[in-house]
């Protein structure tokens, strides 16, 4: 593999968007028009809607044991680190949810304000270190059934854990995802199983560990494949981008050792090994494309389930709350459904009954994913990795379960369905994970434009191209 092909060779963004384009036809959208909605239109409201009770607490297993290895790699960084909450700190614990009897169909005091404060006025909680504070712990196995459950596992494309006895709520507000300081063998192993054993490869890529996947060899696998694993790369970019955009700046100062909060921002040292074309193989770009790509494959989940997600209570027993965030989301989804330039997934998984296989093969591959999030040796890590792939899980099965889709055939895209063939509901999980793990992407895109004001500002052109590169369609 020859490094020097990339080092002096920038990028023009016709190029590198072209190594994505044409026989593709994933999508005709362009990335400066995704910028200028995301940054302007979406970025502001859903950062304001999963703010609001409903979707601030997370309820997930963080225990589960890895099924695919021992994990041998707690993360020893203070970052990565859960705080539990006390059982009298858990919303509504003290009226009796601790009890099975107690189960039934009014959660109201689990989300007041009132029982939260416990856990906020928490001595050892900094919002500003963000901690991973988990602050409804022992309501978990009594958790109100306010939605009938999904029993038809096979399609859904996450192992949801909500129902588990080990699963907890967390609030999401006080883990901001950031840099943590998990890497080495341990977050390698995870990327590398996801890529080269449940991402469908287009060949047995000769570089051992670096890059897993070659985009240029993406032209070779059919739509399904290549959606498949542009999706996770996006993720896996959202993921980089935000530990980059909030990473930890004083670690290595004096006042780190008196003063652990430290000082946390952008880097833009760090952003540059990751995405620069020179540092990455010449992938970089296309992640960071890949990142427009996922956000608009759930952007579409999100309109084409709107309908159904308008008429949801986002009940958390706080009636003015609860209709602000009606209204929220009635807004959000109203500004989505103007969006001209739809992903459409109508042209998948339609080839007869090889179509069908794949399509078991594409969601057998998602839910591998989804185990191997038990994996991660990060608690905080696994967190945001659980929320982020059960969010994309959910958008997948709104977008290919079929359950989701409209009876007219030709009801797509910029004419939304109204109606669904079945009344297919999502858990109160798969809720907050979708937006959650959509906000994500829209902070990610937003903290690309941080990045390219920043860099721009340094004047320094050889850190330009990558930037450059995400420029035109995805
Ligand atoms: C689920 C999960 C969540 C994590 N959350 C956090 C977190 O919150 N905070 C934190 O600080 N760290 C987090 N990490 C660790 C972080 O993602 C990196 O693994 C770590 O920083 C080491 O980075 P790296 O440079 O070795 O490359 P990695 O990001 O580990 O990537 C491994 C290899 O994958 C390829 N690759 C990189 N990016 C992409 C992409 N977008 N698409 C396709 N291939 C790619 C490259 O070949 C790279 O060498 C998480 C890891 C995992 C697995």
């Amino acid at each position: 593999y020859d490094t020097e092909l990339y080092e002096t060779k920038p990028c023009d963004s016709n190029a590198c968007f072209d190594k994505l384009h044409g026989s593709l036809g994933d999508c005709s959208c362009n990335v400066d028009t995704i910028d200028y909605f995301n940054n302007v239109k979406i970025y502001p409201r859903i950062q304001s809607l999963v703010r609001k009770d409903y979707f601030r607490f997370y309820k997930v297993n963080l225990k589960k044991e890895c099924p695919f290895w021992a994990d041998d790699s707690r993360c020893a960084m203070r970052y990565c680190h859960i705080k539990t909450c006390s059982k009298e700190s858990v919303p509504g614990y003290e009226n009796g949810y601790e009890n099975e009897e107690h189960i039934d169909e009014s959660p109201a005091t689990k989300y007041s304000k009132e029982s939260q404060s416990n856990c906020d006025s928490d001595t050892d909680h900094d919002p500003d270190l963000g901690y991973l504070n988990m602050t409804i712990s022992a309501a978990s196995q009594h958790e109100i059934a306010k939605w009938k459950a999904h029993d038809d596992a096979l399609e859904n494309f996450c192992e949801c854990d909500d129902k588990d006895v080990d699963a907890e709520y967390v609030d999401l507000l006080l883990n901001p995802e950031r840099f943590t300081g998990y890497k080495g063998p341990s977050a390698n192993r995870i990327w590398r199983s996801i890529y080269q054993e449940n991402c469908f490869r287009p060949k047995a890529n000769p570089y051992v560990s670096f890059p897993f996947v070659l985009t240029s060899d993406l032209s070779n696998m059919c739509l399904e494949k290549r959606v498949f694993y542009r999706a996770v790369s996006g993720m896996h970019t959202s993921i980089n981008i935000h530990l980059c955009s909030k990473y930890l700046l004083s670690e290595k100062t004096a006042a780190f050792a008196t003063s652990p909060e430290g000082e946390w921002g952008p880097n833009i040292e760090e952003f540059q090994n990751r995405f620069d074309p020179s540092q990455t193989f010449g992938e970089g770009p296309n992640w960071l494309k890949n990142l427009y790509f996922v956000y608009l494959l759930e952007m579409r989940a999100l309109a084409k389930a709107g309908p159904y997600l308008e008429k949801e209570e986002y009940y958390t027993g706080n009636a003015v709350e609860d209709e602000e965030t009606r209204d929220a989301i009635s807004n959000m989804l109203g500004v989505i459904y103007s969006f001209p330039d739809h992903f459409n997934e109508s042209s998948m998984f339609n080839g007869g009954s090889q179509a069908a296989d794949l399509k078991v093969e594409f969601r057998e591959h998602f839910r591998n994913i989804s185990r191997i999030m038990d994996c991660v040796g990060c608690d905080k890590c696994k967190l945001w990795g659980k929320l982020q792939t059960q969010g994309l899980g959910t958008a997948l099965k709104i977008l290919f379960s079929n359950k989701w889709n409209s009876p007219e055939s030709d009801l797509h895209l910029t004419k939304l369905p109204v109606r669904h063939k079945s009344h297919e509901r999502l858990q109160r999980t798969e809720i907050v994970a979708l937006f959650n793990a959509f906000a994500r992407l829209s902070d990610s895109i937003r903290q690309l434009e941080y990045f390219r004001i920043m860099l721009r500002s340094h004047q320094d052109k050889r850190v330009q191209p990558f930037l450059q590169c995400a420029h035109g369609t995805i």
